[in-house]
């Protein structure tokens, strides 16, 4: 290394799940760090495709899927759009690698590696996460540069660290350890959260960001249906405002259930699941809105919603890729199997259930589902048509807005059995649902109109 490069400070982060400026304390650092430093820069990533570029064999059985599907797809671009924007206001901007940058042998891995080595960095930046493969992504980085030091920062949930000894078996017996021992909703002060910062420290001059404009186009939005979900942080500050501005938290735990409709839940899952949304702001402003306007069962329910995400969260880091095996963390293999036909019938909204038929319509349409029809699609895929959960989930990853790879798969074993549902199975009685959640048959009415078909 020459002394020029030992001279230096070159930080790069690398944006995954906190596509944000707001309470983003890997930001904070990576600009704090890189200002440390006379001449110091700063290179902020988006990478696609990260982990997918690797071959398997360096982060062992995987669940992959062909392409995103459409809303997702814009939703994302829209985020990353949005978070371009925010850093150029405080000057700097963000680099995009994207698998077509350079010729196709190229993947975003390798292109990677190629900045790394070319802007001699000498720090890399990341926030935790609990996705497997992202991890494994890192972990082989990591072993190809020694010499650059890793930061990992928490911004992805509540709490930075595990808040009980040990993960607890179930929901509810960590919901109530973390309530005794650990309870944000009633502590006495706010989550402490991070300021914005005033200004980025620059990108190196040597480097052409020209190479990796975000040359995104998005795409006629009339296509998607239906769907109020616009990606980025300006919209999920202004959706938390508009939320806790109205009535919507003081009756949620009534609404919750509801299929359709908008204010029906708080519809945070997309922003949070890239980052966009901070998780602690968002808690900051549930504890304000109860201080200031009402606390009921209706607001310690989102709470408790909260927790769900956490748990899910601890549960992938500590079961690593078990989150995506048949058995998932039990010893025994379901009865299910693949079923080619059944499957497709099920993707396509073709079933002899109308309920699951109109809740799968509209998830393509919109990239969203309601909680109740996640439950009950995912129910009568494994139940009724007797099909392998982990190809429910992968199509639940290819669709999803809100895609998290700890709520989806966590979820998704937890139905099948093979979780953390001590109940061991859980089957839905879909006419008793449908009587239950859509009793004059509006919903399904909607999605499995002329509008839901495309
Ligand atoms: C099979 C299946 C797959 C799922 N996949 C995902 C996923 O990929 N990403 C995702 O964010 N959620 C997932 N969920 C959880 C839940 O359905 C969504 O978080 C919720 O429907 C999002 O809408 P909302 O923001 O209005 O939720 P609300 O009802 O308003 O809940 C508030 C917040 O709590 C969290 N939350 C609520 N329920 C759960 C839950 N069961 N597990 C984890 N977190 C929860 C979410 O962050 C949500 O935004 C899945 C559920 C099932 C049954």
């Amino acid at each position: 290394m020459s002394s020029q490069t030992l001279n230096k400070k070159t930080v790069l982060m690398l944006f995954h799940n906190d596509i944000r400026v707001h309470d983003n304390e890997t930001l904070i650092t990576a600009a704090q760090l890189a200002s440390s430093h006379e001449d110091g820069t700063l290179i902020l990533v988006y990478v696609s495709f990260l982990a997918a570029s690797l071959t398997k064999s360096n982060w062992g059985p995987a669940y992959c899927f062909d392409e995103m599907g459409f809303a997702r797809q814009q939703f994302l671009q829209e985020s990353l759009i949005d978070l371009n924007q925010s850093l150029a206001r405080l000057g700097n901007r963000l680099l995009y690698l994207k698998p077509d940058n350079h010729p196709k042998e190229l993947d975003t891995f390798k292109q990677l590696c190629q900045l790394i080595e070319a802007q001699q960095v000498t720090d890399i930046c990341i926030s935790a996460t609990a996705d497997y493969a992202q991890n494994q992504a890192y972990d082989v980085l990591q072993d190809k540069y020694p010499k650059v030091r890793w930061h990992v920062l928490s911004t992805a949930t509540l709490f930075n660290q595990l808040p009980t000894d040990d993960l607890p078996k179930s929901f509810t017996q960590f919901r109530k350890k973390v309530e005794t021992d650990n309870n944000l909703l009633e502590a006495e002060d706010d989550l402490v959260t991070f300021q914005t910062p005033n200004k980025l420290p620059p990108l190196p001059q040597a480097l052409n960001s020209n190479n990796y404009a975000l040359s995104i186009k998005i795409a006629d939005k009339s296509i998607q249906l239906d769907s109020n979900f616009v990606g980025g942080e300006g919209q999920a500050v202004a959706h938390l405002n508009a939320y806790f501005e109205s009535d919507a938290p003081s009756s949620y735990k009534i609404t919750r259930n509801a299929l359709d409709t908008w204010t029906h839940s708080t519809k945070f899952s997309a922003w949070l699941a890239n980052g966009s949304l901070s998780v602690k702001t968002l808690l900051n402003r549930l504890r304000h809105y109860e201080r200031d306007t009402i606390a009921n069962e209706s607001t310690y329910w989102i709470w408790f919603e909260l927790l769900w995400r956490e748990y899910f969260y601890w549960y992938a880091n500590i079961h690593q890729q078990k989150l995506f095996l048949f058995q998932g963390i039990g010893a025994y293999k379901p009865s299910t199997q693949y079923h080619k036909k059944r499957l497709q019938q099920w993707q396509n909204g073709e079933t002899a259930y109308p309920i699951v038929n109109a809740c799968m319509k509209q998830l393509k349409a919109t990239g969203y589902m309601s909680n109740r029809g996640r439950q009950l699609v995912a129910s009568c895929l494994i139940h009724e048509l007797g099909v392998d959960w982990r190809y429910g989930a992968t199509h639940f990853e290819q669709y999803l807005i809100d895609y998290d790879v700890a709520s989806n798969w966590g979820n998704w074993q937890y139905l099948a059995g093979v979780g953390a549902d001590p109940r061991g199975c859980r089957q839905f009685n879909l006419d008793k649902q449908t009587q239950q959640y859509d009793p004059q048959g509006d919903f399904i009415n909607k999605w499995q109109g002329s509008k839901a078909t495309k």
